[in-house]
């Protein structure tokens, strides 16, 4: 019997973030391994043109692929389905935005809240890179505080368990399981947004974030200080995550439905947009399968909740430490699974190599991504269709330069946390919430992850791969057609234009003119 499984029976649970990726995982997981579960309160924004009950169903249902008019395989809850049929009663979506004073909630859900919560799970939070310094901090660092205080009021609230990020800490090269002060106060930081105009934000952003290379980081650094300055007589825990992937085996190896982090430039290396990459091919490359970090979160709720450690505790949930792997093996395995399991309708063939310096960086994103994309966009005016690969391409290196700098770095974290609970749990938890990191097979994984990414991201069609391939042989095909037209266009000009090259190109035609005759004189000879 799995005594994580257990406590979380009859529980009610607030999850924020529970539309995002790791959210819809984390809930995945509660259902199926405690379909006895009391109720999961859910706190959804209203989105442009969709009800609570749409978002809720979308999360909850198969999406139909219009091409092939079937139900797909595999989607997210279909296990839960099985073991917990009334699914659908125990989800109670919550009107909530995470930006609005007392996050727009109704008086009466208020109370529901505040009345029934068991354990928290906070998870939402804006992952944007770029986002704008008021926004990141009102979602990650106020909306934090703010939940901190509607924890204080929860008289039954047992745990309440904050997602941050391993590289909240990222200017530092050695991270331990601490929190590391930020120079300014986040309550400052707090203040002044309320009160500054963006342009002074957009001046000072720079000179607050410091050696932090985005908004993100920054803000999820002073979310970790609000949290412990405001813990009070709270049962609190923090998780590190580091990149999250797709999931490594739970509830189906591969899921993954959002182009954050790694999956972004998995699509775009797949499709053959993505040629050269600024990285580090030797720097560790820590990536963390979702389910892995939903199985730590879901260990740590039950370890606060029983064991109350004294302090707040922080788990690095990470990889390189245990089991690492670089980007370069793992661009070599992205590559080699698109060559088994090609994506459909490619721009060109997935090839693409790591750059280490800036001026090959620059060259080529100028000969493999710019100009293919331009051709493109000349070749679609030309047959009356609107231009759009150009944009794309801008889009694309736009996002890549906001990677860089996590592609090129290796950090190390240390686990002794981690490493902790694990040695605490029952050797059913540790079946059941296996977070233990060294048993993954990265090549295995990341074959898996390419194939979720095709299957649950893209919806692709595996009966479509015959076809897939035949476009790559087409693409190669043109491939060499316009390497050959673009050499003797080029010759010929050359040859227009300089004498050397003339003289080169008739003794090179005269050599093989005579080497042919030499050969045709000797045969005739033999015979
Ligand atoms: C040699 C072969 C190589 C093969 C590949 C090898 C893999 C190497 C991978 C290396 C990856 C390294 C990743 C490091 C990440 C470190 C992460 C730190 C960990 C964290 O804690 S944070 C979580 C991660 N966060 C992110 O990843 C967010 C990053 N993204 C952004 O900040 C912005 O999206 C970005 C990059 C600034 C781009 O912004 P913008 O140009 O404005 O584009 P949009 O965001 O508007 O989106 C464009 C387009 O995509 C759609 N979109 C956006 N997000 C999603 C989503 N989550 N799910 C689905 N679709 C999404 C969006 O709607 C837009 O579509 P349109 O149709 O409207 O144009
Ligand atoms: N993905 C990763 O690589 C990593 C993630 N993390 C952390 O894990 C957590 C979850 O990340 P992930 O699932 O990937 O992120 P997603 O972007 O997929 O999900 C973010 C969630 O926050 C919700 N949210 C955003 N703004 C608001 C708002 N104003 N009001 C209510 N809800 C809001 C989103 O809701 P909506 O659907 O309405 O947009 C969504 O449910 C975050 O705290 C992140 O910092 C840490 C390390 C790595």
């Amino acid at each position: 019997m799995s005594m994580i499984a257990d406590f979380y029976g009859g529980k009610s649970i607030l999850i924020t973030g529970a539309t995002g990726f790791l959210g819809k995982v984390l809930m995945e997981k509660l259902f199926r391994t405690s379909p006895d579960l009391r109720v999961i309160y859910i706190l959804v924004r209203p989105k442009a043109g969709q009800t609570l009950q749409q978002r809720v169903f979308q999360i909850l249902n198969s999406k139909i692929n219009m091409q092939m008019k079937t139900r797909r395989p595999h989607e997210l809850f279909e296990k839960v389905k099985e073991v917990c049929p009334n699914v659908h009663e125990k989800i109670r979506a919550i009107s909530a935005d995470l930006n609005q004073n007392d996050f727009a909630i109704s008086m009466q859900d208020m109370q529901e809240l505040l009345s029934y919560t068991d354990i928290i799970f906070h998870c939402a939070a804006t992952v944007r890179f770029d986002d704008h310094l008021r926004h990141a901090v009102q979602l990650n660092v106020t909306a934090t505080q703010q939940l901190l205080l509607m924890a204080s009021q929860m008289p039954n609230l047992e745990a309440f368990i904050h997602i941050s990020t391993a590289f909240s800490n990222c200017n530092l090269k050695h991270i331990d399981e601490v929190i590391y002060p930020c120079p300014v106060e986040p309550k400052k930081i707090i203040d002044s947004m309320e009160w500054l105009d963006d342009a002074i934000i957009d001046e000072i952003t720079p000179k607050l974030i410091g050696d932090r290379p985005n908004t993100y980081t920054y803000t999820k650094a002073l979310g970790e200080m609000v949290v412990q300055q405001e813990s009070g007589k709270l049962n609190i825990a923090i998780i590190r995550p580091s990149i999250v992937g797709a999931t490594w085996q739970e509830p189906f190896p591969g899921w993954v439905d959002n182009i954050n982090g790694p999956t972004g430039l998995i699509v775009a290396a797949g499709k053959g947009f993505l040629r050269s990459i600024r990285a580090t091919p030797m720097a560790v490359a820590d990536l963390i399968p979702a389910d892995i970090v939903v199985n730590l979160t879901l260990a740590v709720g039950w370890y606060t909740a029983v064991h109350r450690p004294k302090s707040t505790l922080i788990y690095h949930c990470t990889s390189g430490n245990l089991n690492p792997c670089n980007w370069g093996k793992m661009g070599i395995q992205v590559l080699a699974t698109f060559e088994k399991i090609p994506l459909e309708r490619a721009f060109r063939r997935p090839k693409a190599d790591f750059t280490t310096n800036n001026v090959t960086t620059q060259y080529w994103n100028a000969v493999s991504h710019r100009a293919p994309a331009i051709i493109y966009d000349f070749y679609l005016r030309l047959t009356g269709r609107k231009p759009r690969m150009t944009k794309l391409m801008n889009r694309l290196l736009r996002t890549l330069s906001m990677l860089e700098y996590f592609i090129n770095r290796s950090w190390e974290w240390s686990t002794y946390n981690t490493e902790m609970l694990m040695s605490k749990l029952s050797p059913e938890d540790q079946r059941v919430f296996n977070f233990d990191v060294r048993q993954l097979n990265w090549l295995e994984y990341i074959e898996n992850y390419v194939l979720g990414v095709k299957k649950y991201l893209l919806k692709e069609d595996m009966a479509g791969i015959p076809e897939a391939k035949q476009h790559l042989k087409r693409l190669r095909n043109i491939h060499y057609l316009f390497n050959t037209a673009l050499f003797l266009i080029a010759w010929r000009l050359l040859i227009a234009r300089s004498q050397v090259a003339r003289n080169v190109w008739f003794f090179i035609v005269s050599f093989c003119y005579k080497f042919l005759s030499y050969f045709r004189a000797s045969s005739t000879l033999k015979v």
